[in-house]
């Protein structure tokens, strides 16, 4: 491990993946990756989480696609200095922001969207100029592996590396030295990639997860709202960071929605769900036994269905949820919906405050006042009003959490952002010590007056706020010039 860190090292510090032609090209080499072994990694994915290679398609290979079309758009731009405002100090310098790669970084993935949640963060570090090494979910053991082959073939081999492997493989990756780790996955390990990170004062982004609540009002197209929460929540068999987690309503909603979801689900996935092509299994023994266990107690108004051996388990719906049981303690990552009634909007606030901060939040109303009202007054990594996990699919947005549900974010410019350090560059030249004699010792009253002129004077533009601002400069300068040559 720490051979292969410092073989990425050596190739970062030739300055080789710095030149945005080199960035371009490696990026376009992923694209064609991608479209080149389509098959094959929709075959991985589909094998990974019993999926349809179509939903493989459309839940991961294009969201990759549209990252890397964005970043080969935008590259240019965001890599490029940005001019920085001056002051009257500094007003025939140079200053500017020139982001710069960070060096070496670590990508961690979960296993839920296996090729989404390695690759899009790959795409923010190579766009960066960075060296990166992938460390897959060994659950999505077919993508890993697929992973694992195709990536040398496409891409630089000393900059980018892919490393398989459990927790002992993960752990030993941890002891080395990164400039920043993006982690994806539960709360328990994301402490545990931060406490190793601490070490080596690495800076971490953390993907995490957590409840994500969905308020219904009053006030609502029922029909659309349920068709929308139906597919969030189903979509992999529940098992996405930012499905809708559980439903806070007026209890006087509860039966419309079961029915309306009711439905719904029989109009996605047919009579027989176990038959769908659209609806997938739980990823393993242990997360099936898990959500098993959130059912005992509760009042099931809609299937719990489920079969060990395939490890099916239905669209489930249960209402009159108490939010001291189990279901309401935990992230479901699974297909069961809870219901828990609350007596107004008021209450749905106070229910998500009285919580950790979740990775979504989501709002259904047609009143979009209501909907701003719930946002101001609560907080979480995102928001979508009248729909479910759409703003993952901005690229213009930033992805990320907040408190428990983690720090920091990715996603288009915010990925390129992630993987920067923003480098503040000031070039002065060697001309004007008669002004800078302002600050040089011996300190005087005179000398801080005329810094507070020039420091905090601040002027509105427009062109005679310009032309005034050049001479009222000009002579200032003569006279500082004056004051302090006789100072
Ligand atoms: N915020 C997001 O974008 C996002 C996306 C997907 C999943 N998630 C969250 O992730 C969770 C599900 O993922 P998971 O944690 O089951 O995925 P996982 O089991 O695939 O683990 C994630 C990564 O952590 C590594 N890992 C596991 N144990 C480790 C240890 N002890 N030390 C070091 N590394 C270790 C794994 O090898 C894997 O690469 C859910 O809470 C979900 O909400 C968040
Ligand atoms: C069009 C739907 C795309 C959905 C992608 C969701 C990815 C969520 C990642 C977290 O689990």
């Amino acid at each position: 491990m720490e051979r292969q860190v410092l073989r990425l090292r050596q190739a970062f510090r030739s300055g080789r993946s710095r030149p945005l032609r080199f960035r371009l090209q490696q990026l376009e080499a992923l694209r064609r990756m991608v479209q080149e072994r389509e098959k094959e990694i929709l075959a991985a994915i589909a094998a990974d989480l019993s999926k349809s290679e179509l939903n493989a398609y459309s839940h991961e290979v294009i969201t990759i696609l549209g990252e890397i079309d964005f970043m080969l758009g935008n590259l240019p731009e965001l890599a490029s200095a940005r001019p920085a405002k001056k002051n009257l100090l500094t007003m025939m310098d140079e200053a500017y922001v020139q982001p710069e790669p960070l060096g070496v970084v670590l990508i961690i993935g979960a296993w839920n969207y296996p090729f989404v949640l390695t690759m899009q963060p790959l795409v923010g570090a190579i766009a960066a100029g960075n060296a990166a090494i992938v460390k897959p979910s060994e659950l999505s053991e077919n993508t890993a592996k697929i992973l694992a082959e195709l990536l040398p073939q496409y891409l630089d081999q000393d900059l980018y590396a892919i490393v398989n492997g459990g927790i002992p493989e993960t752990t030993e990756l941890l002891k080395q030295r990164f400039d920043h780790i993006l982690y994806t996955g539960n709360t328990a390990v994301g402490k545990i990639v931060m406490e190793a990170a601490a070490k080596h004062l690495t800076p971490v982004t953390l993907e995490l997860g957590g409840k994500s609540p969905c308020y219904i009002d009053r006030d609502c197209d029922l029909d659309v709202a349920c068709r929308r929460i139906a597919w969030g929540k189903y979509m992999n068999c529940g098992q996405t960071c930012i499905a809708p987690d559980y439903i806070l309503c007026e209890a006087s909603l509860q039966n419309q929605i079961v029915q309306k979801i009711k439905e719904t689900v029989k109009d996605f996935y047919g009579e027989n769900i176990k038959a769908s092509p659209d609806y997938e299994r739980i990823i393993n023994l242990r997360h099936f036994k898990r959500l098993q266990s959130l059912l005992k107690g509760q009042k099931i108004a809609f299937g719990g269905e489920m079969d060990e051996a395939t490890r099916y388990l239905a669209p489930t719906i249960l209402t009159d949820v108490d939010p001291n049981s189990k279901v309401m303690q935990e992230e479901i990552f699974g297909p069961i919906l809870p219901i828990v009634s609350v007596k107004n909007v008021d209450e749905a606030i106070n229910f998500i405050n009285d919580r950790e901060k979740p990775l979504a939040l989501y709002v259904f109303s047609r009143n979009n006042k209501l909907i701003k009202r719930v946002i101001d007054e609560t907080s979480s990594g995102g928001v979508t009003g009248n729909d479910v996990i759409m703003h993952f699919t901005v690229n213009s947005l930033p992805f990320g959490g907040v408190g428990a549900s983690g720090m920091g974010a990715y996603h288009g410019k915010y990925s390129f952002d992630t993987f920067s350090h923003q480098r503040p560059c000031l070039l002065k030249g060697l001309k004007g010590e008669s002004v800078n004699k302002l600050r040089y010792p011996p300190n005087s009253e005179s000398k801080v007056s005329w810094a507070k002129f020039f420091l905090l004077k601040q002027f509105n533009k427009g062109r005679l706020g310009m032309l005034l601002f050049v001479c009222l400069v000009a002579v200032a300068a003569v006279i500082v010039k004056f004051v302090l040559e006789r100072a």
